[in-house]
């Protein structure tokens, strides 16, 4: 194995407060131990990650890390120092060439980082990659200013830090005091250590904020998807009608295959085109015995299940049905609270409303009546 990298996952994070390490917390579905790991992988060069970790968690780690290229997880020590050292005398018996250390609190690694601290161990034992101060620099004490620090050739170190193996195995070895960086006890040995750019983007995970932070920039951005639906159903005697879900009682009703809601149908094709999911017959083929007389609260319900199956909300529905008779406005707040009900959503996204074509064509005839909607999707890209 050619190059080895250390996950340094034995912290208790007490400044983060959380009930466990920050390392293992949630970030974006997945915990911050897991993005760290593939973000290490992502671009090659790495052969293998050797996670370090309390003696507490070591089959929780293997269980996160599952089937990424690892080896068997080492116990850490007291300090981050002390654990890097437990890592590298595990590899120490059959060592690598090279060894990048890489804190598990850090899941963000900016794609080019690996292959640009490998390139560098060419020309120099190590190399980290870090960012220049931009910030004025204050040296404080008791809440006042004691000095202004000159910020010019000042940096932000961050990880993975990679190394030629022996030098810092040695450096470890040798090390007569802590310090919070690997890079630190190369320098301390006299050895040169490149510094590479670093990124914003690869943060630390220190305090609550900073989750909260990575998980806005993780999160996808949610899209907006409008569709539209139009549906018709003929208009006969001694069947029910029922319009956006609500039974409206009188001598006609609408013809059908389901129970021919004219409304909810239309509705559906709104969300089914959306999602760019066909229509309502794809998914209810009228062929198909089992949909005869439905009750299509059921299309509806199976509707808002393929958005949340897509991860999106619905921001609102308009449904406008396009009839002479009977009259919607009575049955319009009903209408609007089943569909919001089916949808799961809070009324004020739901709008029905209703017009007629001043008796012209087959609404206007009462031979049928037509329903259109539109309907507006959040959905991440
Ligand atoms: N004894 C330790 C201390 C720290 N780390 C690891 O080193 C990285 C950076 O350390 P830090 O952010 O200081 O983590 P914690 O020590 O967990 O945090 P805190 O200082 O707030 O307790 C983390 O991934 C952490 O798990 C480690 O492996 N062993
Ligand atoms: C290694 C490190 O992440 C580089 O910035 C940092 O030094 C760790 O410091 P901490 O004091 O253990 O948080």
């Amino acid at each position: 194995m050619t190059s080895v990298a250390l996950l340094m996952a034995a912290g208790s994070g007490s400044r983060f407060g959380a009930d466990r390490p920050k390392q293992y917390l949630s970030l974006a579905g997945r915990p911050v131990l897991r993005h760290a790991a593939e973000a290490l992988l992502r671009d090659g060069g790495v052969d293998a990650i050797l996670p370090v970790c309390a003696s507490d968690s070591l089959a929780m780690v293997a269980a996160i890390l599952e089937g990424l290229p690892t080896l068997p997880p080492v116990v850490g020590g007291a300090t981050r120092q002390a654990s890097v050292r437990a890592g590298l005398e595990a590899l120490a018996g059959d060592p690598p060439a090279l060894v990048l250390v890489h804190d598990g609190a850090r899941p963000v690694v900016p794609p080019g980082t690996v292959p640009a601290l490998l390139a560098a161990l060419e020309r120099h034992p190590g190399a980290i990659p870090a960012q220049p101060v931009t910030d004025t620099l204050k040296r404080g004490e008791a809440g006042l200013i004691q000095a202004t620090v000159p910020r010019a050739g000042l940096f932000r170190a961050q990880t993975p830090q990679a190394f030629r193996f022996a030098p810092l195995l040695a450096a470890h070895r040798t090390a007569t005091a802590e310090a919070t960086d690997d890079a630190q006890l190369l320098e301390a040995a006299g050895l040169a250590v490149a510094l590479l750019p670093g990124h914003e983007q690869n943060i630390k995970i220190t305090w609550p904020e900073d989750l909260a932070r990575m998980e806005a920039a993780l999160t996808p951005p949610l899209l907006p998807r409008i569709g539209t639906g139009f549906d018709v159903h003929r208009l006969v005697a001694g069947r029910p009608m029922v319009l956006c879900g609500v039974t409206i009682p009188g001598p006609m009703g609408l013809d059908g295959h389901s129970d021919a809601d004219v409304g909810l149908h239309a509705l559906c094709d709104a969300i089914y085109g959306a999602l760019a999911e066909g229509d309502i017959g794809r998914w209810f083929p009228p062929s198909e015995a089992q949909w005869k007389d439905a009750d299509s609260a059921r299309f509806l319900r199976h509707a808002a299940g393929r958005i949340a199956a897509r991860g999106g909300v619905l921001a609102n529905a308009d449904v406008t049905l396009i009839c002479e008779r009977p009259k919607i406005t009575p049955h319009a707040t009903a209408m609007r609270e089943r569909l919001a009900a089916l949808l799961e959503v809070p009324l004020d996204r739901i709008s029905v409303k209703a017009t007629t074509t001043e008796r012209l064509g087959f609404p206007g005839r009462g031979e049928g009546i037509a329903a259109q909607a539109a309907v507006c999707l959040l959905v991440p890209t």
